[in-house]
């Protein structure tokens, strides 16, 4: 019959072109309780795109799955969808500014606890939020301590450092306003987002300037070593299995490394490292000790500086991250160029001191791999584009968001072929406004050109995806084709891809599967 025919090849060109795509293979292999689970997600899925993303809602006036992340958050979470995702063992966090982990909140607690660090601002601080400037915070010697004093005062002089805890205790706009403030300086609201800075120049503005509050924070050694250990809590805790952190290295000429328990600038990059290294150690003691060594495999640095210096600086930051490599071999993950694309210098520009430190590197025997941001941006073949062409010419081991990807036919084919996977950040896309909302994002086109993906929450406590289950969910919402198996598939090459030795990936997915199957079991409960 015609038909019948018609049916039998539309539904063999169907497959041939699904055969491209990675969870393609896996699928063939599933287990009764895999294609189980998948089909309860599936149905969850579709439920609830009925029940909660289709309905009217009294604050929300138009909502659908994968919508902007900022007003959807609390129904995500309301959903079952989300609460089994919290559950999926995730592997990898390969893509995330260490900077930008830990919960902002979180963040202003550790602060309060320490007698050392002073807040300051240009001005009085106003009633009117509009026109609140954003607050500098340091840690002092003791001999240059501040003294108390209301920061909303008009006798305030703009400037004056005052101790954090007594500064908060003595704004006459009251505590919950300075809390406000801080906290809000730290984050990007969805008014911010989705009205006031509604371009990626503008929201680039906004989310840069968070970083210049969080880091008079983040760079005392007390705090940086409870940073890193709630860091790697709350991963851990989100079912991240392992961890290759971006940290932003300080050219030395700054003057500004990181502040010592003495309130001098002296904590070297070494230390820096050095903490990160103990705090990991301890933290996987701990596991141990209480018989949760399978939760967690490690954390890891790639080296970064951001790509607004000069070749000659450039150079400086290649040798201190040589330096560090050689005194921390199992630390160091690799190198990358953090920081806006569309306006600062390409990896063009970089081209001959990057070329030179590969040199150096292999005369060295030291493995640094590349590891750059590229594509993060609407262009199309214009310079910030065009470093997609450079990263891959250079070597680079992954993709750091690869957003203008899916215009490279190409490239994609390249990536595919030789395992280059993109570090694929959804809601950092979205917040950051290359895109409105999930089904506008290139992701399917990614998955269905069969290029590795690894899942990543980018900055998560500037964008408020402080678990790697909120992208998970953006993305399985916004796919007839993507199911819980394609989040599988991403959770293994997220360890696959890792800059790990092969024996440590194996012992690592061999973790992930045990987990992966009671995970797969505990879905197979449930009743749909
Ligand atoms: O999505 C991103 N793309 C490029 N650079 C970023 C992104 N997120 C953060 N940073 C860069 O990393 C530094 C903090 O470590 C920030 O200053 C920013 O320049």
């Amino acid at each position: 019959m015609a038909l019948d025919a018609y049916w039998a090849s539309r539904t063999s060109l169907i497959a041939e072109e699904r055969s491209l795509r990675r969870d393609t293979a896996y699928i063939a292999n599933l287990t009764e309780s895999e294609k189980k689970a998948e089909e309860t997600i599936r149905k969850i899925r579709a439920t609830e795109a009925k029940t909660i993303w289709s309905v009217e809602h009294e604050e929300i006036p138009a909502l659908f799955p994968g919508m902007e992340f900022l007003t959807a958050r609390k129904l995500i979470e309301e959903t079952q969808l989300f609460k089994i995702l919290r559950k999926m063992p995730k592997g990898g966090l390969l893509h995330a500014h260490f900077d930008a982990t830990v919960d902002t909140e979180v963040l202003f607690r550790i602060a309060l606890k320490h007698p050392a660090i002073h807040v300051r601002v240009s001005g009085p601080l106003a009633a009117d939020t509009a026109s609140r400037p954003l607050p500098e915070f340091r840690a002092l010697p003791v001999s240059q301590f501040g003294i108390a004093a209301d920061i909303a005062s008009s006798d305030y002089v703009g400037g004056t450092w005052i101790p954090l805890r007594e500064a908060r205790d003595r704004c006459s706009l009251g505590s919950e306003v300075f809390d406000d403030w801080v906290i809000g300086s730290m984050r990007i609201n969805p008014t911010e987002a989705y009205k006031t800075h509604n371009s990626v120049t503008k929201i680039w503005q906004k989310f840069l300037s968070t970083f210049m509050v969080s880091k008079g924070l983040i760079l005392f050694r007390p705090v940086y070593e409870e940073y890193v250990y709630e860091f790697l809590r709350s991963s851990i805790e989100d079912g991240i299995m392992y961890v290759e952190a971006r940290i932003n290295f300080r050219f030395k000429c700054l003057q500004r490394t990181m502040i010592g328990d003495d309130g001098e600038d002296n904590v070297d990059h070494a230390q820096w490292v050095e903490i990160f290294g103990q705090v990991t150690d301890r933290i996987m003691q701990e596991l141990k000790e209480q018989g949760r060594e399978d939760e967690f495999y490690g954390a890891r640095i790639i080296y970064t500086a951001v790509r607004f210096i000069s070749k000659k600086e450039l150079e400086w930051y290649l040798e201190d991250c040589i330096a560090l490599k050689q005194k921390f071999p199992h630390i160091i993950a690799g190198f990358d160029l953090v920081g806006d694309e569309n306006v600062q210098h390409p990896l063009i520009y970089y081209a001959e001191p990057l070329l030179r430190f590969k040199e150096r590197t292999k005369e060295l025997g030291l493995d640094i791999p590349f590891i750059f941001h590229a594509g993060e941006t609407l262009g199309d073949g214009d310079h910030v584009d065009q470093n997609l062409f450079d990263a891959i010419l250079l070597g680079t081991k992954r993709i750091g968001h690869g957003f203008s990807m899916a215009k490279h036919p190409l490239l994609m084919k390249i990536c595919r072929e030789r395992g280059i996977p993109l570090e694929v950040c959804p809601i950092s896309n979205e917040i950051l406004r290359l895109t409105s909302s999930m089904p506008m994002h290139p992701l399917p086109i990614f998955f269905n050109n069969g290029v590795p993906i690894a899942l990543s929450s980018d900055d998560p406590a500037v964008f408020g995806n402080l678990i790697l289950s909120y992208d998970y969910y953006q993305v399985l919402v916004s796919s007839e084709v993507s199911g819980l198996i394609t989040l599988a598939v991403t959770a293994r090459d997220s360890i696959q891809f890792s800059t790990l030795e092969d024996s440590e990936k194996q012992e690592l997915l061999q973790i992930w599967e045990r987990r992966w199957k009671a995970f797969v079991e505990e879905i197979c409960t449930l009743t749909p």
